[in-house]
Order: structure tokens, then sequence, then C-alpha cells
């Protein structure tokens, strides 16, 4: 099965897969098709996996040979993904679990004359599995733009992203990435500009949280609950400026997510952890998408001593954390996605 070969090839090419953080989530309400309309802004951050991709041209047309490797690619396994797969882009990839790397190549295969040049694709994983930072949207957005440019179809962004919300809700977003408000069931995008100077301290307990099933319970709970008469715009709109303005103080207490319950409820530590964000100093620490992760954020040069007061908390409780530092983009920053130098560590 394909690893990286050394040297690589010249005509391989990488793309980085940032993940994200959703500064705010609103759920408006579940669809006839099942599906949720959703109000979010979201924002790339770190940690990023990593896609190279190149040509193999021992191989039939259209086939396609994925690797995984890198820190949580054991976990990816651990949900039922192969972590070396050989696919024949024109038959047969809809069937089993399968790897989105793998449907958003089948996908973009459609949209090709005859059968594509046979491609490898070496993913490094790092963003934690099932942790609401959407990682594996990430991956096929990448895979997206990285086919793009490897089979020269010239599709432009806008194209991508069409492409793009056939493979998963998220995924339209991460191939422009960036800070953006994602409406519809979060495959409308418009761009956010974010004056923001901030670090984001993303937390992630060693619980998984399936999408489904956490929408399947906030259906739950607002049946019993009254819904918020807000439904999103406002609380949307308020964030919104406040990252314009570059007001953090107020970004912060902006933060939300309706998904927060069901992820307690689906992951108990989630909300342990939680918890120890704030009493470690984290303000208005939130929930990202689903969970299991959670997040604050943090005036520039405060969020390595925020990790580390959550890395020395965790420890003393004997508990296994993951903690990432990162810069929010800025109004300019678009993909390809330049890693502004942070701490990425777990302990
Ligand atoms: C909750 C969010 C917030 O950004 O992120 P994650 O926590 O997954 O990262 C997203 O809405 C997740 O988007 P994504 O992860 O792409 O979802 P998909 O793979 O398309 O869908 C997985 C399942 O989640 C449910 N789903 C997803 C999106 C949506 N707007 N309504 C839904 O009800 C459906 O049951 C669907 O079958
Ligand atoms: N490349 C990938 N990376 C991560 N998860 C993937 C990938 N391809 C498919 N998946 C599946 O998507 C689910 C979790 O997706 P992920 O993007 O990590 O989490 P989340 O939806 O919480 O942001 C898992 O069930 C996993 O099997």
């Amino acid at each position: 099965m394909s690893e990286v070969p050394s040297p690589l090839p010249a005509d391989a090419l990488t793309e980085v897969a940032p993940a994200k953080v959703n500064l705010g989530l609103w759920v408006l309400g579940r669809r006839e098709d099942g599906l949720h309309a959703i109000d979010t802004v979201m924002a790339s951050v770190e940690p990023v996996d990593e896609l190279v991709l190149w040509r193999d041209p021992e191989a039939a047309p259209g086939t396609l040979t994925l690797s995984v490797t890198g820190p949580e690619a054991e976990s990816l396994a651990e949900t039922g993904l192969a972590l070396a797969e050989v696919v024949d882009l024109r038959g047969g990839t809809h069937g089993g679990v399968r790897n989105l790397v793998v449907r958003a190549a089948a996908e973009l295969a459609r949209s090709t004359p005859g059968p594509p040049a046979a491609v490898r694709i070496h993913l490094i994983k790092r963003i934690p599995v099932g942790a609401g930072l959407g990682g594996g949207s990430s991956d096929a957005a990448a895979a997206l733009r990285g086919l793009n440019r490897l089979w020269g179809l010239g599709l432009t962004p806008d194209q991508l992203e069409r492409v793009a919300a056939r493979i998963g809700a998220d995924v339209a977003f991460f191939v422009r990435g960036g800070v953006r408000r994602a409406t519809g069931v979060g495959e409308r995008l418009a761009m956010v500009p974010c004056a923001l100077a901030a670090e984001c301290v993303i937390a992630v307990p060693p619980s998984r949280v399936v999408t489904a099933q956490a929408y399947r319970l906030w259906d739950t709970l607002s049946s019993e609950t009254p819904m918020q008469a807000d439904g999103g715009g406002h609380g949307a709109e308020a964030l919104i400026s406040a990252l314009a303005r570059g007001d953090l103080r107020r970004a912060i207490r902006l933060l939300h997510n309706d998904l927060a319950t069901a992820a307690y409820r689906l992951s108990p530590s989630t909300q342990r952890l939680l918890r120890l964000l704030e009493t470690a100093g984290g303000e208005g620490a939130c929930v990202s998408g689903s969970g299991s992760a959670v997040f604050a954020l943090a005036a520039p040069g405060a969020g390595g001593g925020l990790a580390n007061e959550i890395r020395r908390r965790a420890a003393a409780e004997g508990w296994t954390v993951r903690v990432y530092v990162s810069r929010l983009p800025s109004q300019e920053a678009a993909l390809p996605w330049r890693a502004p130098g942070t701490v990425v560590e777990s302990i």
C-alpha cells in the first residue's frame, strides 16, 4: 500500500486541511429531509491534516490508492475506516464505510469526461476524529482542491463548493476556509470580515461524538423545552459585528452553541472539560460543533499560558487531554492555510 515515497515524484503536491471551530452555532429546526437548518459562524484553526497527492502511472485510470498515517490515524480506524485502500473511482465507492477523501475523489471524477488519471493520496491525520473540528470535511475539501490541480480540471472555488456540498454539509466551508457564516444545512456561505486579534485554545477529551446522534438528541431536547425566540439571526449578527470591530470582550460573550446540551449528554467528559477550561481561565468557553472538543478565545499571547494551565490541571486529575493553540484567521487569511506558528501538543 502506498506510503509517501522518498524522494517525492516531481508532480506530487500537498494540500493542508485545517480544523474549524464554530464560534456560534444556532439550530433553527429540523427540515423535511431530516437535516437541520442552521446558522453558524466558523473559523479555520489548527491542528491541520495534510494530504500529499501524486499520479500513479502504474495503476489503471480511475484508480485511487489512499493511505493514512499520523497521530490520529488509529482513532480514525476505530470508527471503522480502512487506513489503506485501493478504489475504482468509477464504481463501487458508495458501499461500506468510506473515507471522505474517497467520497470527494469519486464525486469529482464524475465531472471528468473519461476516467481520470490514477492517483495516490497519503493523508497525515492530526485532527482529532469526532471532535466537532470538521477534520473529515476538511480532508474532503483538500482532496477536491488537490485533485482539481492534479487532474488539471480548472474548476473555480465556487464550482468546487458546489461539488463539496454534495459530499457533506460542512465540506463547502473548507474549500476556502477563513471565517465564514454558513446557513442552509451549512452549504450557503458568506465571508465574515474578522478584525479580531485573538488566539483560540482547543481542548479535546478522549471521547468522540457522532454528529447525527447530536442532531437527533437536539430534536428530543427541543421538543421538551420551548425554542428560543431569536432562532439564530440576531445572535449571529451580533457575533459577526463583534468580529468585524475586533471586539474580543464582546465576541467572547457571544460565543454560542445550540448543540452543547446534546454534546454533554453524549460525551460527559466534554462538560467536565468545559468546566476545567473555565476554571483554568478560559472565558466564554464553548463546545465546537457537535463536540467532543471545547474551546475558548484568548488575547494574543495569552493562549500558551491557558493551554499550559489546562494541561497542568488535566495531568493532576490523571486525564489525557489534547490541547491546541492557534491564531484566529484574519480578514485576509484564506487558503492555502498558512500555519501562524503555534503550539500543537498533546499530553
Ligand atoms: C455539527 C456541525 C457544525 O458545523 O459540525 P461537526 O460537529 O460535525 O463538525 C455540522 O452541522 C455537521 O456537518 P457535517 O459533519 O458535514 O455533517 P454531514 O456529514 O453532512 O451529516 C452527518 C449527519 O448529521 C446530521 N446533520 C448534519 C448537518 C445538518 N445541517 N443537519 C443534520 O441533521 C444528519 O443526520 C447527517 O446525516
Ligand atoms: N478523512 C476523515 N477524517 C475524519 N473522519 C472521517 C474521514 N472520513 C470519514 N470520516 C468519518 O467521519 C466521522 C467523524 O468525522 P470528523 O470530521 O472527524 O468529526 P466531526 O464531524 O465531529 O467534525 C467519523 O465517523 C469518521 O469515520
